[in-house]
């Protein structure tokens, strides 16, 4: 945990091992406001590790972290969060888990470091404690001399980093982040997500992780859950979602025989009778050629081809599924591959998996 390997003593509940037990369980949870149902019967297992939550704007993500947290309570159905009741054990579970919540909250006139002690201070841990931690944590989430300096003034992707200090500083066995990559650019992103990756790699934490968008869940989650109004659409491994294709990508060289080895290839295979895909759509389909493969005999059958043009094989893989092919019908699938982050999913519903 943050707290042992940043060789600081603290007062908060230390972890006991989370791994192969169920970390947070819900059971048939609803959530009825007057006019709308947030949550809908949802029954839900979720174990160690990191864990995305995505759903489109309203589809109850923000709504079943309150309720997990003991913050608002549940119109039907039960909940536990590390094996405690959350309509019973509410205070515990806070003591437990760290909370990083979806909107700015951060007082403009103070700076980083006052607000982290001031909320340490709040989880229990004594003054120097609190100091220390808030030291260890805000250089965890890459905030050094700015740490000073008051909020009012922080970009966007330095307030997302004290709000994630906030929820790591009491030592959490778990946290609950909703919408951290919210407002931040690629860059900023990537960063939020490596260390949100880092929070369960290098501490051992577990991680509940909100999110609009499938393509940055995949990167980063160990297992992913899909809601939307307020139901269960799928929850799965994120290797389940990802499961391979019988698409084929191969890549070649050129030679001073063929100028166009790609080319040479697919000509060559096309003649030897492999249906050959024009890879539209893909980023580099100039240089990629990409065949269905139909057993072991497509490979040797490349291989063998390769070698008879003379040509060189750069690579010859088996394409995996993207999670946001998973939700999308197949004419739309091509703008999804390769490098990119899949559809966001509060413009794009998410009702055609399972
Ligand atoms: N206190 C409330 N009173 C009435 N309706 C609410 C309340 N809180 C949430 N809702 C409604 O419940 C539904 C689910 O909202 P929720 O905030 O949980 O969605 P979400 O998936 O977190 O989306 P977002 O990312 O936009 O916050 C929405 O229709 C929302 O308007």
């Amino acid at each position: 945990m943050l707290g042992q390997l940043c060789g600081v003593t603290t007062a908060v509940v230390r972890a006991t091992t989370v791994e192969g037990v169920t970390v947070i369980a819900t059971e048939s949870l609803s959530k009825r406001f007057p006019r709308v149902t947030a949550l809908d019967r949802l029954s839900v297992d979720v174990g160690p590790g990191v864990t995305g939550l995505v759903g489109a704007n309203g589809a109850g993500k923000s709504t079943l972290i309150k309720i997990l947290l003991g913050l608002s309570p549940a119109t039907e159905g039960r909940a536990e969060v590390l094996g405690l009741d959350v309509a019973t054990k509410g205070g515990t579970i806070r003591e437990r888990v760290g909370y990083m919540p979806e909107h700015d909250c951060l007082p403009p006139d103070v700076s980083a470091t006052e607000f982290v002690v001031h909320m340490a201070r709040m989880s229990g841990l004594p003054p120097t404690a609190a100091r220390e931690r808030t030291a260890d944590t805000l250089r965890h989430v890459g905030l050094y001399e700015e740490r000073y300096r008051p909020m009012g003034g922080y970009s966007t992707g330095m307030k997302q980093r004290v709000k994630l200090a906030q929820a790591l500083v009491h030592d959490p066995q778990l946290v609950f982040l909703d919408e951290p990559t919210n407002g931040l650019d690629p860059v900023g992103r990537d960063e939020m997500l490596g260390l949100i990756r880092r929070i369960h790699t290098d501490f051992g934490i577990s991680v509940l992780v909100t999110s609009h968008l499938l393509g940055e869940l995949e990167r980063t989650c160990d297992h992913v859950v899909v809601i939307d109004g307020g139901k269960l659409l799928r929850s799965s491994s994120t290797r389940d979602f990802t499961q391979t294709t019988t698409t084929l990508a191969v890549e070649v060289t050129d030679t001073d025989e063929h100028p166009d080895g790609t080319r040479a290839l697919r000509d060559a295979l096309h003649a030897r009778g492999l249906e050959i895909h024009t890879g539209g759509g893909l980023p580099g389909a100039g240089h990629i050629l990409l065949l269905t493969a139909q057993g072991e005999e497509t490979y040797d059958l490349v291989r063998d081809t390769v070698a008879d043009l003379g040509l060189g094989l750069i690579r010859m893989e088996q394409r995996r599924h993207h999670i946001a092919e998973v939700f999308k019908d197949g004419d739309q699938q091509a703008a999804t591959q390769d490098g990119q982050d899949g559809p966001d999913v509060r413009k794009e519903a998410v009702g055609h998996g399972g």
